[in-house]
């Protein structure tokens, strides 16, 4: 298949044989004479494979830096070095600082031929390599009815577009990266790649290197910073309200600045890149104690997106559960199975403080402890302590048994009793209430009248 390929050589005679040769094997070619026309053809268009003179004479900047630059903005084109006779310690280094290979002068038609062949298809098979992963990470679907939900799915639909810094707020396990993800998957750098850093996890002295990466002179690897990684697509800083200070002062100055210097380098490297954070932690009082950055606050928040713990949603999780219970299924072989109507009302009635992430560790464990039973239906009694640990205990209910029955159980048993003490436990707020007991708001408000509630 035809490919775009350009070729930088100051010399016309090279540029020509090579251009002829790949033609002859029906690829498109452009050329460049210096570092100039080189990086202004790169930027008008991304060609699938590069071949660059090492040597540029007359030019700015010299091949390998031309390469350094390629590598930044464009780390998925290969490029292939030219090197004249005698040249070859320098072709290695440039292998080390992330060509593909190189030719050297005088070179043989079939090995320039065979060269771009190979860079094409493993170009070709790494792009396919990062489709396959972008698919699977679009597939881990955001699942939901509540309102809450649709709320949120509203609001990054509405933020995706749009290349605004967006904050996500929520309790651990509530889905905060997968709100980014989803923001990334329907976002315009849905093809650039997707590079999450939790920042609490790293120290002020490694953030840097993981950050910015490092500049080292020629033959020593180099550590490719995130920001870099994530050119042209989503860095996602993940738990900045744990940020030491320090790493808070860098991570405002690249926001301010929009550029940054690698570990060891001066040069001073420029990415387009969209920042998301999120946070578990109240950034208010962390901002009023003086332990977050107010500035860094307001650059980072600019579009604050909250993500409700799930016992705000608890209508949500018959369908987070049957999800988990399918996935889990798939990756091991264990076979999905049923919850009693109890079994079921206990975990919807439970108040995960650890969010999606617990409930889906515990459907994991439940699957996992029932395996061997014959019985088709998990039943309450068979849940973990954690589960019904969790239940929240009011006076009048202190076994916890009414709140954990679903409405259409109790319904004839003790319908009065269950909806007053629902209503107790979401502190009389009739949406709260309506949504938990899988009625509409209208509807509750006639059936406590009819109640004489
Ligand atoms: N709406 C959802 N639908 C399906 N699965 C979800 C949903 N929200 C979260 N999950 C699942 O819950 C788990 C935790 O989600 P995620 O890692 O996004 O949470 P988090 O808030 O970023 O956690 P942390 O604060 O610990 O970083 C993951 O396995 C994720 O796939």
């Amino acid at each position: 298949m035809a490919s775009d390929i350009l070729i930088v050589d100051d010399e016309a005679d090279i540029r020509d044989l090579v251009a002829g040769l790949l033609e002859d094997e029906g690829h498109e070619t452009r050329t460049a004479s210096n570092s100039d026309q080189a990086l202004q053809s790169i930027a008008d268009r991304v060609p699938r494979l590069i071949f660059l003179d090492i040597w540029l004479q007359g030019s700015r900047l010299d091949g390998l830096d031309v390469l350094d630059a390629i590598r930044v903005q464009h780390p998925e084109v290969p490029v292939v070095m030219i090197s004249g006779h005698g040249n070859i310690e320098t072709a290695v280094s440039a292998i080390r600082r992330g060509a593909y290979d190189y030719i050297e002068k005088p070179f043989k038609a079939d090995r320039l031929v065979h060269v771009a062949e190979r860079a094409l298809e493993i170009s070709k098979l790494k792009r396919e390599v990062s489709e396959l992963r972008r698919r699977s990470s679009d597939s881990a679907e955001l699942l939901g009815k509540s309102h809450p939900m649709n709320q949120l799915r509203a609001t990054i639909d509405r933020v995706a577009p749009t290349n605004s810094r967006v904050m996500i707020l929520g309790p651990s396990g509530s889905g905060k990266e997968m709100v980014a993800r989803a923001i990334h998957a329907t976002s315009t750098r849905a093809k650039g790649p997707f590079v999450a850093l939790n920042a609490a996890a790293i120290t002020p002295e490694r953030m840097e290197i993981e950050l910015f990466g490092t500049e080292t002179p020629p033959g020593v690897e180099r550590k490719v910073g995130a920001l870099e990684e994530a050119h042209g697509g989503i860095l996602y800083l993940d738990e900045v309200g744990d940020m030491p200070r320090e790493t808070q002062n860098k991570i405002l100055r690249v926001l301010t600045e929009q550029t940054f210097e690698r570990v060891g380098g001066a040069k001073k490297v420029k990415v387009d890149v969209r920042i998301i954070s999120s946070t578990a932690q109240n950034l208010e009082s962390l901002i009023a104690d003086g332990s977050f950055r107010e500035d860094l606050f307001h650059r980072l928040a600019v579009v604050p997106i909250p993500v409700p713990p799930l016992a705000d949603r608890r209508s949500d999780i018959p369908i987070l559960i049957d999800a988990f219970m399918r996935q889990i299924a798939d990756q091991t072989g264990i076979r999905a199975k049923s919850l009693s109507p109890e079994a079921l009302a206990v975990l919807q009635s439970s108040d995960w403080p650890g969010n999606i992430r617990q409930l889906r560790n515990n459907i994991e464990r439940l699957m996992i402890l029932s395996r061997q039973d014959d019985a088709e239906a998990i039943s309450a009694d068979m849940l973990p302590h954690e589960v019904s640990d969790m239940l929240p205990r009011t006076p009048s209910q202190s076994d916890g048994r009414i709140l954990a029955l679903p409405l259409r159980d109790a319904r004839e048993v003790f319908e009065k009793e269950y909806l007053v003490a629902q209503i107790n436990r979401f502190g009389g707020n009739i949406s709260r209430t309506a949504e938990f007991v899988g009625m509409e708001r209208s509807a509750l408000h006639r059936k406590l009248k009819s109640l004489g509630i």
